[in-house]
């Protein structure tokens, strides 16, 4: 792989400037995707935040969601935070009627998981190479649980927050609204391996 991987960030909904910033500062270049044809020119996908029924939503609106399903079954990296997670997730629980997920990961999330304790929060993670990183976690899903080519990340307590399936990642939390890049590094570094 390329040592300046182009990463695309879908850009549907969620925080799309903020997460081509890090990316930018990881060594990638960042833009975003709308349309099927900017996803054929990107090595890799970030799947923002936002809201999973309505991204998904959009994404068939937009006819993304089957191209996005298909590159990620022909082994995309992609990385998602939050509603990103759940949309890579094979499973989830706590979804809307006849709400589908692109998937891709191993794993059963809950969304609005961490939400309904409490809406919003911020806890110390460690991750692989990442000491004490200030996760934001914002409504936030967390996974239930991992098949076995999952490799758990981070949990946030007791609680699973960052797993790691090949060149699937995700978090239940926002790394881009810290302006601490080390989670996208993490994520360029993994394409650039792949
Ligand atoms: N901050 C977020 O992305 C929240 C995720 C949202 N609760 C969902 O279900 O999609």
């Amino acid at each position: 792989m390329v040592s300046t991987p182009t990463i695309g960030v879908l850009a549907l909904q969620g925080d799309v400037r903020e997460h081509a910033r890090s990316l930018v500062e990881s060594g990638a270049v960042a833009v975003a995707v709308r349309r099927p044809e900017e996803l054929d020119q990107v090595d890799a996908l970030v799947i923002p935040g936002g809201e999973s029924t309505t991204m998904w939503k959009l994404a068939v609106a937009f006819e993304m969601f089957d191209p996005i399903q298909q590159r990620v079954k022909a082994g995309m990296p992609a990385y998602g935070s939050c509603a990103g997670m759940i949309m890579l997730a094979d499973r989830i629980e706590g979804g809307i009627e006849g709400q589908q997920t692109l998937g891709g990961l191993d794993m059963v999330v809950r969304r609005n998981a961490f939400g309904r304790q409490v809406d919003s929060f911020e806890y110390d993670l460690d991750l692989p190479g990442i000491q004490g990183f200030r996760a934001i976690f914002i409504r936030a899903p967390w996974v239930e649980s991992v098949g076995n080519d999952v490799e758990v990340l981070a949990r946030a307590g007791d609680r699973i927050v960052a797993v790691r399936q090949g060149p699937l990642l995700a978090t239940s939390f926002h790394p881009e609204l810290t302006g601490d890049a080390r989670v996208h590094s993490y994520f360029v570094e993994m394409v650039r391996e792949l």
